[in-house]
């Protein structure tokens, strides 16, 4: 394995990092106050995004994420690895560089998937940034780690679709802009195997009978005005035309959706601890207590070297994965991906938590990103699959490697 860059990555980097500084971190404050200026958080989206946007969009700093150079940068995982960390240094910049989950993962299926159609009327206004769109997977009323316990239904009604359902956890369904989500149901009196019973279908949120119930949040932020949303879905009906893929695929789909996805949120979370090891050396050094820099005591040393240690083994961990997802496909790559999906956002808790206790009660304030990339990395446990269901991916993998000594032995 080589995880040099190659001079087309280190000239991104550059690019990506120099953007950055001059108008991401800069404006994270303008965005939080014109945010909180707003008489409604749900209404509108902060100016200064739609302006970064285009500035970003101009600079060719844009889709990076899409592997398919028809539609994006045609950047293999491997490459995309160190300029998904850059983004996510900051809560605000996916969206600037049209990089956000939950679009991302949209985008791709819409990619891979989606009928020309299909393409035309979402995934050309996803790729432009004119839209967003949502992913309608997650129910209250099941244990939705299990994608088989899905219980919105779909029921065929000559050419259209009629969906019902309760769920919840729908990122970015509270955004003006979102104009589509994808919704997976599972066929109704189906006797398809478990796996080929549940579909995909794109539902444009105008439809008559999809209606937001509320919004949620996490730890007590919102993430207006993205957020996440409650959705009811009664007797909602799409032409048939609107399936991806077709009958009994969406299973598969999932499947595929989330191995980049999950690889994205973890390259994001070692930019995070980055971020938050950069900031808590910059804070030790310059505040004393008891005579002495804070960065002269061992135990803040220790913390950093750890933290240091902790984020090297999580991004060269992140580098297989992505590797492995170029060589030999997402489902080979699948151990890795759950390896690091559990490791990364473990691993940015512990760093951010340490930068928190050295910035003291300044850590926990909205002062500065720590507090908000802590919640964040902790929903990150939960998200995209809780840990357990990763781990006992891992463990079954390992187990089988195993098994023809047992059976030997018996
Ligand atoms: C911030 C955020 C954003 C999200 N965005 C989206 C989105 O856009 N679209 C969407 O559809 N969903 C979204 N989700 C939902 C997320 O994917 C689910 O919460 C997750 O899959 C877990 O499902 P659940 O909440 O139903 O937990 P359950 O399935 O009820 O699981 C509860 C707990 O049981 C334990 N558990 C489960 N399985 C096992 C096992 N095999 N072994 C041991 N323990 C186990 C785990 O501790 C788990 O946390 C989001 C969640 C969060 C927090």
């Amino acid at each position: 394995m080589d995880f040099s860059y190659s001079e087309k990555v280190v000239a991104l980097q550059q690019k990506l990092t120099a953007f950055m500084e001059s108008y991401v971190y800069p404006n994270e404050q303008v965005y939080a106050e014109q945010l909180q200026a707003q008489e409604n958080r749900w209404s509108e989206i902060p100016p200064i995004i739609e302006e970064l946007k285009q500035k970003a969009q101009e600079q060719g700093l844009w889709n990076l994420f899409l592997p398919d150079s028809e539609y994006g940068a045609g950047l293999s995982n491997l490459e995309y690895a160190p300029l998904c960390e850059i983004m996510g240094r900051s809560l605000i910049a996916p969206e600037i560089f049209n990089c956000n989950a939950p679009d991302t993962g949209n985008m791709e299926v819409l990619v891979r998937y989606g009928t020309e159609q299909q393409k035309k009327q979402w995934l050309e206004p996803l790729l432009a940034g004119e839209i967003r769109s949502c992913f309608a997977m997650t129910e209250p009323d099941v244990a939705s780690s299990d994608a088989t316990n899905i219980e919105a239904s779909i029921e065929r009604d000559g050419n259209e679709y009629i969906l019902n359902g309760h769920k919840w956890w729908t990122t970015g369904g509270g955004d003006p802009r979102c104009k589509v989500a994808i919704f997976m149901g599972k066929h109704r009196n189906t006797i398809a195997p478990i796996h080929e019973q549940q579909s995909m279908i794109l539902v444009p949120l105008q439809t008559p009978g999809v209606k937001i119930e509320r919004m949620l949040s996490a730890f007590g932020y919102d993430h207006a005005p993205e957020g996440h949303a409650e959705v009811t879905f009664t007797n909602v009906r799409v032409p048939i035309e609107n399936i991806i893929w077709g009958e009994g695929k969406g299973f598969a789909i999932a499947q595929g959706r989330l191995g980049p996805g999950r690889i994205h949120h973890c390259m994001r979370l070692i930019g995070a601890a980055e971020r938050a090891l950069g900031e808590m050396c910059i804070r030790v050094q310059e505040r004393t207590a008891f005579h002495r820099t804070l960065g002269e005591q061992g135990v803040i040393r220790e913390r950093i070297a750890e933290s240091r240690i902790d984020i090297e083994q999580a991004r060269l961990l992140t580098l297989k994965a992505a590797f492995m997802m170029d060589t030999v496909g997402n489902k080979e790559a699948k151990a890795e991906i759950a390896m690091i999906k559990v490791t990364a956002p473990n691993m940015a808790l512990r760093v951010i938590d340490r930068a928190i206790q050295a910035f003291g009660a300044a850590g926990v304030s909205s002062d500065f990103t720590l507090a908000a990339q802590w919640a964040n990395s902790r929903t990150l446990r939960l998200a995209d699959g809780p840990d357990e269901v990763h781990r006992n991916q891992i463990a079954k993998i390992e187990l089988k490697k195993h098994t023809s000594k047992v059976k030997e032995r018996v």
